[in-house]
């Protein structure tokens, strides 16, 4: 087998955008970007079909999955919030794929990285809740970025967090404390139940969280590790954490006797 071939298959979550008078299904390149180069895999991008989409076929076939970030929000009556402000952006058809997909990714084992929005719907598939706009909760800071700001500034590191003692991240980071960039306006309110934190923020919001029960890799972050992920260090460990889960994934499925529509199919190979 060619080593092309030996190269991880992670799905990579996308949106559902109006655009040209079109939906299209579309994410953030940096994510494609993170996984082809920190992690040396092939993205595939997994559209925002919904129910239509059969998680089992998928979830056979993929070696991990990369819920992604999005300038939508999750909408609130998916943790029986208050409506949303006018002029918020939604993304229902992303709701109906990410929150299903995120509990079947995990029932089947199979390892899992959350970003962002990505955090958000894990900590709402595992039934906890949002703060709409962490800005306005007492003793919380802005963790927003500018739109209009390059790149270079929306992405740069602006805050620390400190790594719960003991945790899986501050196993895979080897400190106890970073600097990560912030991009978001909500975050985590209500915890979901069997998540654990794993970082925090100097006003408390949380910035990490895992499975804890998880049979597998099962990690999320509120910022973004997928800007330069070959570049910082940590953006690097977590990217290579997440890689060596998918591979071990990889082979224990492949060690398995082919099912017909179970959890345990066989690749094929040459
Ligand atoms: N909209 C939510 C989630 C924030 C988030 O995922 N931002 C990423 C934006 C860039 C990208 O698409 O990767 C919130 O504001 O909290």
């Amino acid at each position: 087998m060619s080593a092309e071939r030996d190269r991880l298959l992670i799905g990579v979550t996308a949106c559902v955008r109006d655009l040209d008078r079109r939906d299209f299904h579309v994410l953030s390149s940096f994510y494609v970007d993170a996984v082809a180069h920190a992690m040396e895999a092939v993205p595939l991008v997994i559209p925002a079909l919904g129910p239509a989409v059969d998680w089992t076929t998928m979830l056979d076939r993929l070696d991990g999955l990369l819920f992604t970030g999005s300038p939508s929000n999750i909408e609130p009556h998916h943790y029986a919030g208050p409506p949303a402000r006018d002029g918020v952006m939604k993304d229902a058809r992303r709701d109906a794929t990410t929150l299903p997909l995120i509990r079947e990714t995990i029932r089947a084992g199979v390892p899992m990285l959350a970003i962002c929005r990505g955090l958000q719907e894990l900590n709402v598939a595992y039934g906890g809740s949002l703060h709409q706009h962490v800005e306005e909760v007492p003793g919380r800071t802005d963790h927003r970025s500018r739109d209009s700001d390059p790149m270079e500034v929306r992405y740069a590191l602006r805050h620390e967090i400190a790594f719960t003692p003991g945790g899986q991240l501050a196993a895979i980071a080897g400190t106890d404390h970073a600097r990560v960039n912030s991009l978001h306006g909500q975050g985590i309110d209500r915890l979901g139940t069997g998540l654990e934190v794993e970082a925090t923020a100097p006003d408390g919001t949380i910035e990490a969280v895992r499975v804890a029960d998880a049979q597998a890799f099962a990690l999320a972050v509120q910022w973004h590790p997928e800007w330069k992920a070959t570049e910082i260090p940590l953006s690097r460990a977590i990217f290579a954490a997440f890689g060596d889960a998918c591979r071990q994934h990889a082979e224990r499925r492949n060690d398995r006797p082919a099912q017909a529509g179970g959890y345990g199919r066989n690749r094929i190979v040459a």
